[in-house]
C-alpha cells in the first residue's frame, strides 16, 4: 500500500465509525468493535487517525449485515407501515459506505447508468454512481424546462391516479447498463415505471436495488419484470 491508499484506508475507517457512532454511545461503539472507548472518541473527534492494521479491520468488519442493522436503526416504520427514512437518505456519508457493499454483493453488471425516480432515491443513486465512476440520472414527475426530448413512462395506479415519470432522452443511450435504484419499493409501481423507461430506451437492465422493500410485493413484481439480479438491504 502506498501512502495515500493508506490514508484513504484510514479515512475510511474514520467514516466507519462516524456512522456507527451516530446510533451509540462511546461504550456501546467499543463493544460493537473490540476497541478502546478512549482511541475511538479521538478518531471520531479526528484528532488521531487509526493505524493501518485497526483501520483495515474497522472497514472489513462492516459488511452487508452490519449496514443492514445500521439500516434498521435508522428508520422508523408508522402504524400504518409507512416508512420514515430521513435517517438513511438524508446522509451522504452513510450511503458511501452502503455503496461498495451493495456494489459487491448483489451480482449486478457494472453499469453505464445508475436511474432512479425524485426525490428520495437520489442520494443514493449519487452514492453507486460515484462507487461505479458512472452516470447517475433521476426521472421526475414534471418535465425540466429547456429540455426538449423526454423518455416518459405513464401508469395509472392502483389508486386510479395517473403517474407519468419524465427522464431527459439523452441521459440513457440504447445498449446502456443501467441499475434502477430506490431507497423504497412497497408496491412496485415505481421500479415499473423506470424499468419501462430503460426499455423504451433501448437499453439493458443491470439490476434492481431498493435499500429498503417494504413487504415483497415490489421486490416480487420487479423479479417478474427482469431476468437480472433484484434485491433489497433489509425489508420492513
Ligand atoms: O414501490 P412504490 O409503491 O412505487 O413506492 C416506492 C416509491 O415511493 C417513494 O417515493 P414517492 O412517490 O413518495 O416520492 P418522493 O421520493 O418524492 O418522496 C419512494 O421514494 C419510492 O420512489
Ligand atoms: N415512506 C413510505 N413508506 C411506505 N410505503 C411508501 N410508499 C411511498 N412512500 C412510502
Amino acid at each position: 500500500m502506498n501512502r495515500a491508499e493508506k490514508a484513504a484506508l484510514q479515512l475510511r475507517a474514520v467514516d466507519v465509525l462516524r456512522m456507527l457512532k451516530e446510533t451509540r454511545t462511546y461504550d456501546e461503539l467499543a463493544e460493537t468493535t473490540d476497541l478502546p472507548a478512549g482511541d475511538l472518541n479521538r478518531y471520531v473527534n479526528g484528532h488521531v487517525l487509526p493505524g493501518t492494521e485497526r483501520a483495515r479491520e474497522v472497514v472489513e468488519d462492516i459488511g452487508r449485515e452490519a449496514l443492514a442493522a445500521e439500516l434498521n436503526a435508522r428508520i422508523r416504520v408508522d402504524d400504518e407501515g409507512y416508512v420514515d427514512n430521513s435517517g438513511t437518505v438524508f446522509d451522504q456519508s452513510f450511503l458511501d459506505l452502503v455503496a461498495p457493499v451493495v456494489a459487491n454483493g448483489f451480482e449486478f453488471d457494472r453499469p453505464d447508468v445508475v436511474l432512479t425516480a425524485a426525490t428520495d432515491g437520489i442520494t443514493l443513486a449519487a452514492s453507486l454512481a460515484s462507487y461505479y465512476g458512472t452516470r447517475c440520472a433521476y426521472a421526475k414527475k414534471s418535465k425540466e424546462t429547456a429540455v426538449e426530448e423526454f423518455i416518459e413512462a405513464r401508469q395509472r395506479l392502483q389508486s386510479g391516479i395517473e403517474l407519468t415519470y419524465y427522464l431527459p432522452a439523452s441521459a440513457v443511450d440504447a445498449g446502456d447498463s443501467v441499475l434502477v435504484v430506490d431507497d423504497l419499493i412497497r408496491s412496485g409501481e415505481t421500479q415499473e415505471l423506470l424499468l419501462d423507461i430503460v426499455e423504451t430506451s433501448e437499453a439493458e437492465v443491470a439490476g434492481v436495488f431498493a435499500l429498503i422493500a417494504a413487504g415483497d410485493d415490489g421486490i416480487e413484481r420487479a423479479r417478474e419484470r427482469t431476468d437480472a439480479p433484484v434485491g433489497a438491504l433489509t425489508t420492513v
